[in-house]
């Protein structure tokens, strides 16, 4: 795999570039404050340093937001960065909104796919509640390798006024957290989406985050050729491939939706 670590130097001009761009997010939307998904995870855990850092943490509210399949140890996990940071947060339930969903729509029970999507939606819903309620941004926590791939869901935890980490590769936002002080058992935790029972990132999307940020950086971004990129990261064009096809499947998800062009 290739070494996309940053130096020293670049870790601090990126960590500088990323405040100042939660500054002037806010500033441009005439607003002090923001509120973000705490999930335990390292992605939420990292934009929440970086917002505390450029805004000061009695500008950044917390949302834990536990769902039936969600582990304690992640919800623990959550309130424990808020402690740790100092921020206040709100814990709301996410369940019950879901059961009144299949309730209206019993067709989708069991429908982990259908249902889990739903729970990052009303996660959604909540972040607006409040950031409507108390003028905040949403500040979103998706990085550049699960946007590339389409690995959120559509107006769920991709429905979020700025993305802080939306360009870094998932090494560099581990990175960049171990280099903020961000506790070594969230750095190197297994990402997980929660959605549903045991669900990991990895397994779901069939590749590891090391091989799919190398084959992102050399391909997608960096447009060598599939074939050198393979040859270079020694993998399979299939890999390749199929993080190509991931890509090209999810590109409506990072569009504004369509409308017809004007008739003439
Ligand atoms: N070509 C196209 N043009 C326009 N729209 C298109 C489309 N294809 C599908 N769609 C629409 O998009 C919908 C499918 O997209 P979506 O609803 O997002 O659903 P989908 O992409 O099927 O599922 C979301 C994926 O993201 C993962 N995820 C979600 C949330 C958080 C995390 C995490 O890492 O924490 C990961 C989740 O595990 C799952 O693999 C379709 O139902 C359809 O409405
Ligand atoms: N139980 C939850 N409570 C609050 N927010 C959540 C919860 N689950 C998910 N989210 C929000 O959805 C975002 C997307 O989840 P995702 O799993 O990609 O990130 P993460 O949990 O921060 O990191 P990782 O990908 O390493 O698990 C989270 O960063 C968080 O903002
Ligand atoms: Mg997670």
């Amino acid at each position: 795999m290739i070494d996309l670590r940053f130096s020293e130097a670049e870790l601090e001009a990126r960590r500088d570039h990323l405040t100042t761009f939660i500054r002037e997010r806010t500033a441009a939307a005439g607003v002090d404050d923001v509120v973000l998904g705490l999930s335990g995870g390292i992605d939420s855990t990292t934009v929440a340093y970086l917002a505390v850092e450029a805004l000061g943490a009695e500008h950044v509210h917390g949302l834990v937001l536990p769902a039936r399949v969600s582990s304690e140890d992640n919800m623990s996990d959550a309130e424990r960065v808020a402690r740790d940071l100092e921020i206040s947060y709100d814990v709301f339930e996410v369940e019950p909104v879901i059961e009144t969903l299949l309730e209206a729509y019993p067709a989708a029970e069991g429908d982990h796919e259908a249902v889990g999507n739903a729970r990052a939606r009303v996660r959604a819903v909540f972040n607006y509640l409040v950031a409507n309620h108390d003028g905040r941004l949403v500040l979103g926590t998706g990085n550049r390798s699960e946007a590339a791939v389409g690995y959120f869901t559509k107006y769920g935890d991709g429905a979020v006024d700025c993305h802080p980490i939306g360009n870094l590769y998932k090494g560099q936002v581990r990175q960049l957290a171990a280099s903020m002080g961000v506790p070594e058992d969230l750095v190197t935790k297994t990402p997980t989406a929660e959605l549903w029972a045991d669900q990991t990132d990895e397994d779901e999307l069939g590749i590891d985050y090391d091989t799919l940020d190398s084959i992102l950086a050399t391909h997608i971004d960096g447009r060598l050729s599939k074939a050198s990129t393979a040859r270079l990261l020694e993998v399979d064009k299939e890999t390749v491939e199929m993080v190509r096809g991931l890509y090209a499947t999810s590109e409506h998800k990072r569009n504004v939706p369509p409308a017809p062009e004007p008739l003439e």
